[in-house]
């Protein structure tokens, strides 16, 4: 099943690092959206896949900068993809301006690294598609006092719905996979869901199913809009993410764990941690966390196999399965955990989705 989207509507298109993983893939769907779409439709880019990661690791290795100018240097990842694929689009024939975030222009708050969207202006877009110009808008980032900020990361999907809103116009996220699936494809084979909730995406996303950002699901939600996730070589299957209730579902998400396990009761100090008593004590650390505290600490990583159950789970089954694999778990109401080393988590995901998927 799926909303096929209609080359002569209205659209958002956002292409992510998974799809502009090379040259050859960005001239190929360049290439589809020149020659397909008679309306033309705004086009929203991430940085190819790695670049972000890369710059990140570039910026780090030459000053612990102050947020302005990494934001400034974070950018330039999706203004380098939003430039090529222009030139791409204009060699298959049609005209096309490439666009950063200050340039549209989209208004953030201050928040440089994890900005929030405040407004959107419509005018240059707007008169781009008068004149059959396709635009092609540098995502993740935006403008806040004349500074560049950018929005945290997987923001490129936050930049495309809030475009969508304020055009009116359908949102569709191309991924490398066909929608979403209860689990991870990359981590084991599972059903792929026609339609998902907000909430549920929304859960999944905060509990490591970072396949949408969960600050685009939460502004789409706001705003009611719907959004498409679906792959471009495969256009025959989507997920639709909306208000609708869907039927029960349980999603497994796998989230990156850092952990310290103590000996005694000597708790260092931690900004965010979860402190976590089952048999032995346990803090979990937020990733920026770890980096500051690893050489000072035994820091274990692993996973958290996170369980989304719309409805209570049995919970002998469930603390069986845990046990197996690991003396951390939890278990809520709406949601349950196991934390696992690495070579383990497949195999637990696997168990969990045998039986608890619907
Ligand atoms: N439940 C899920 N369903 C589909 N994909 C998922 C899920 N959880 C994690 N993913 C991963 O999300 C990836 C796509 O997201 P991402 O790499 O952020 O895309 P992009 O950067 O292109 O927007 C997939 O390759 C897949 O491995
Ligand atoms: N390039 C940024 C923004 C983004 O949205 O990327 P992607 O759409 O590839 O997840 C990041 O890696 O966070």
């Amino acid at each position: 099943m799926c909303n096929i989207i209609n080359p002569m509507s209205n659209v958002v298109i956002k292409f992510g690092g998974s799809v502009l993983s090379n040259l050859d893939n960005i001239g190929i769907v360049a290439k589809k959206i020149a020659t397909e779409f008679k309306k033309p439709p705004i086009i929203v880019v991430s940085a190819m896949s790695g670049v972000t990661n890369k710059i990140e690791s570039v910026i780090d290795s030459v000053y612990n900068s102050r947020d302005l100018q990494k934001d400034f240097v974070f950018s330039t990842g999706e203004m380098f993809s939003a430039g090529i694929f222009s030139m791409f689009l204009e060699k298959f024939g049609r005209k096309s301006e490439p666009l950063c975030g200050w340039q549209v222009p989209i208004e953030t708050n201050s928040s440089h690294g994890n900005a929030d969207i405040k407004a959107v202006h419509k005018e240059r877009i707007s008169s781009l598609l008068e004149r059959d110009i396709i635009p092609v808008v540098a995502g993740f980032q935006g403008i806040c006092d004349g500074r560049i900020t950018t929005l945290g990361r997987g923001g490129t999907d936050l930049s495309a719905v809030s475009l969508a809103v304020e055009f009116g116009f359908e949102c569709c996220l191309y991924k490398d996979v066909s929608g979403i699936f209860e689990v991870d494809p990359s981590i084991i084979k599972s059903k792929k869901l026609d339609f998902i909730s907000y909430e549920s995406m929304h859960n999944a996303s905060l509990r490591g199913s970072n396949v949408v950002s969960h600050k685009a699901v939460k502004y789409a939600s706001e705003k009611n809009i719907k959004v498409i996730v679906k792959s471009i070589f495969d256009e025959s299957e989507c997920t639709v993410i909306s208000k609708k209730e869907g039927d029960s579902k349980n999603l497994i998400a796998l989230q990156k764990a850092f952990c310290i396990k103590l000996t005694g009761l000597d708790i260092p100090e931690i900004e965010n941690s979860i402190i976590s008593f089952n048999k032995k004590w346990c803090i979990f650390l937020s990733e920026s966390d770890y980096l500051k505290n690893k050489n000072n600490f035994m820091i274990e990583k692993m996973y958290k196999v996170n369980l989304m159950h719309e409805k209570p789970i049995n919970i002998g089954i469930f603390i069986r399965i845990a046990k197996k694999y690991s003396e951390m778990y939890g278990n809520m109401d709406t949601y349950s955990w196991i934390c696992v080393s690495k070579d383990k988590r497949k195999e637990l995901t696997r168990e969990l989705y045998e039986c608890f998927a619907v």
